[in-house]
């Protein structure tokens, strides 16, 4: 039977409703609060308790939680750092910062002092919410951030004042301030994937933007219009980063439905464990994260019992090992997305309305021109690669409510963001025929060897299919003849490592070595095997759980220098 297909049926017919006022947290929090089934309307569950937080009790305590940022001289606009994880009272502060019509700040508790101060310099929050995770380096870097006037613990966090003691006397009323789409909400950092990270000032619309790819990608969320249909969402993505915060926690809530809070460490085990004990339904999980499952639980179904219905995966490319993992270990086609912080996902597959096609990251969603264009930002034709760009406008010439309102105090990076009303992703791709885009490499990873381009993800996702493999990465090591030649890290899955621990560990390597260059050999062209392969502990990532290249090949540059030294 002929899958359906309506692509192209549903990017016509689309078109945008945007409201010109429109606040996150009344559209996540209030109207469901509002509702008789409130009380009993389960917002959040806590995975280490099992407690749960309704709709009720969520518009109660951030109204209680504004009170105390206007008691704290919080002004519409002013930036509130949110430096918790995954626990009731960071979903709290969202709503309470967004109901006021400031603007959150996120940060991950991850963030060591460098970090944090960095981005409180940047972005002059005035008070920064945290718990016992982060309570120590906040306290660390306070002197240098004049700006920041109040910090708030949470919890066991003995900071200047205590959220529990403050609770105590504040009565949990507050009026929601009316604002604009247009207005700023959430001040996020990128990943630092590739540079220094920039805030980027995302508006209230941009929740709007994010919902077709959300409706599409879950298959579910919205098409029983808020409906009774049992679902549980649960994401490893900190809520921190545009994933947890913007593809997870807050379309759950958009949806009326209840997503699970976990902040232990993420680890295979867990993620089954916690899959199988609250039942989740929909989940988005991040390839990192999949691929570690993938090798720790090559066939889970033996171990756990699963309820999942849709799994949704971005960050980083899926590929294709990990897209049979998914289909066929956990009985669901994934739907991969891509997007950026700037322009939070745009592209994706959507298994109800459109095939997916292993390896590729989809199609654009309905109501986003998305393009693939060259350095004058002319459009290139299919099989031909250039820069995955998105339009300011949609196909009907209306605004797109996805974009970003520009850099934190950084309007030349934002301008050279764009090219006409193009804003480019710095990912390079190519569209075929039918509108589905192939992801290559960000166009700081891609590389020429011996003449040749090489898009890193393809080869690490092929290395990622031998089972000795868990994580890969691919760079280029400098070469006086070939300009660079193809090097990858590996990641060793844990039964190799134990191998490898327990014998002879240069015959491994070298054994091992040749049986991943003939893997790559015979799955890909010639020149794309691996000429070195370098064993590695684990890679460097930000903390989104990305792999930066970036750091690997400044390391091939630094030893070839000082090769070139020594020679
Ligand atoms: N499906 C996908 N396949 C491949 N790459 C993806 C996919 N989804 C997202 N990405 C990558 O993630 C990037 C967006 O990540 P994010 O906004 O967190 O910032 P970053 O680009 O990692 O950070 P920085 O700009 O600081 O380097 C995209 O530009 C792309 O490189």
């Amino acid at each position: 039977m002929a899958m359906r297909d309506d692509w192209a049926a549903l990017h016509r017919g689309f078109g945008w409703q945007v409201p010109a006022g429109f606040n996150i947290a009344q559209a996540c929090c209030g109207r469901w609060a509002a509702r008789p089934d409130a009380a009993q309307r389960v917002a959040i569950v806590d995975h280490g308790s099992g407690a749960t937080l309704s709709y009720a009790a969520l518009q109660r305590e951030a109204h209680a939680m504004s009170r105390l940022l206007s008691k704290l001289g919080v002004q519409r606009g002013d930036r509130v750092a949110i430096v918790m994880p995954q626990r009731f009272e960071t979903a709290i502060a969202y709503m309470a910062v967004l109901q006021m019509g400031a603007v959150a700040m996120p940060l991950s508790m991850l963030f060591g002092p460098d970090a944090l101060e960095y981005r409180l310099q940047d972005s002059e929050a005035v008070v920064a919410l945290c718990d016992e995770s982060s309570i120590a380096n906040i306290a660390q870097v306070r002197a240098q951030c004049p700006a920041l006037r109040t910090v708030v613990g949470v919890g066991a966090a003995s900071a200047d004042l205590s959220w529990e003691a403050q609770r105590e006397q504040l009565a949990p009323e507050f009026v929601p301030v009316e604002t604009a789409a247009d207005d700023g909400a959430v001040l996020i950092y990128t990943s630092g994937t590739t540079g220094p990270p920039k805030g980027a000032l995302i508006p209230h619309r941009a929740l709007i933007g994010n919902l077709p790819g959300f409706v599409c990608s879950q298959n579910w969320f919205g098409f029983d219009g808020g409906g009774e249909s049992r679902a549980v969402f649960w994401s490893p993505a900190d809520w921190a980063w545009t994933g947890g915060l913007m593809d997870a926690l807050l379309p759950t809530l958009y949806f009326g439905r209840a997503i699970v809070g976990c902040n232990a460490r993420f680890s295979p085990e867990l993620a089954f464990q916690l899959l199988e004990q609250r039942g989740v339904t929909h989940t988005f999980l991040f390839p990192t994260a999949l691929k570690a499952m993938m090798k720790a639980f090559p066939q889970p179904h033996e171990r756990f019992a699963l309820q999942l219905q849709a799994i949704m995966s971005a960050g980083e490319a899926v590929g294709d090992a990990v897209f049979a993992y998914c289909r066929d270990q956990l009985g669901v086609v994934p739907n991969e997305m891509f997007g950026q912080t700037e322009i939070n996902y745009v592209v994706g597959n959507c298994a109800i309305h459109w095939p997916a096609r292993a390896g590729s990251m989809g199609r654009p969603y309905p109501g986003h021109r998305v393009a693939v264009i060259d350095d004058e930002g002319r459009e290139c034709p299919a099989g031909v690669p250039g820069d995955v760009a998105v339009n300011r406008f949609d196909v009907h010439g209306d605004p797109d409510p996805i974009f970003f309102l520009g850099y934190w105090k950084n309007p030349g990076a934002t301008r050279r963001k764009y090219t006409g009303d193009w804003c480019r992703t710095g990912d390079l791709a190519t569209r075929d025929a039918d509108g589905y885009l192939w992801y290559q490499g960000r166009a700081d990873d891609v590389f020429k060897a011996a003449g040749y381009r090489i898009g890193p993800s393809e080869i690490e996702n092929c290395l990622v299919k031998h089972p000795a493999v868990v994580n890969a990465a691919v760079v280029p090591k400098p070469d006086p003849d070939r300009g660079a030649l193809v090097k990858a890290y590996v990641v060793l899955a844990p039964q190799a490592a134990q191998q490898r621990a327990g014998g002879d560990a240069a015959r491994f390597d070298a054994e091992l070595v040749a049986q991943l260059q003939l893997h790559v050999k015979d799955k890909l062209a010639p020149y794309e095997y691996p000429k070195e392969i370098e064993f590695i502990e684990a890679l460097p990532m930000t903390t989104t759980g990305k792999v930066q290249r970036r750091v690997l090949r400044l390391r091939e540059e630094e030893r070839a220098r000082a090769a070139g030294g020594a020679a």
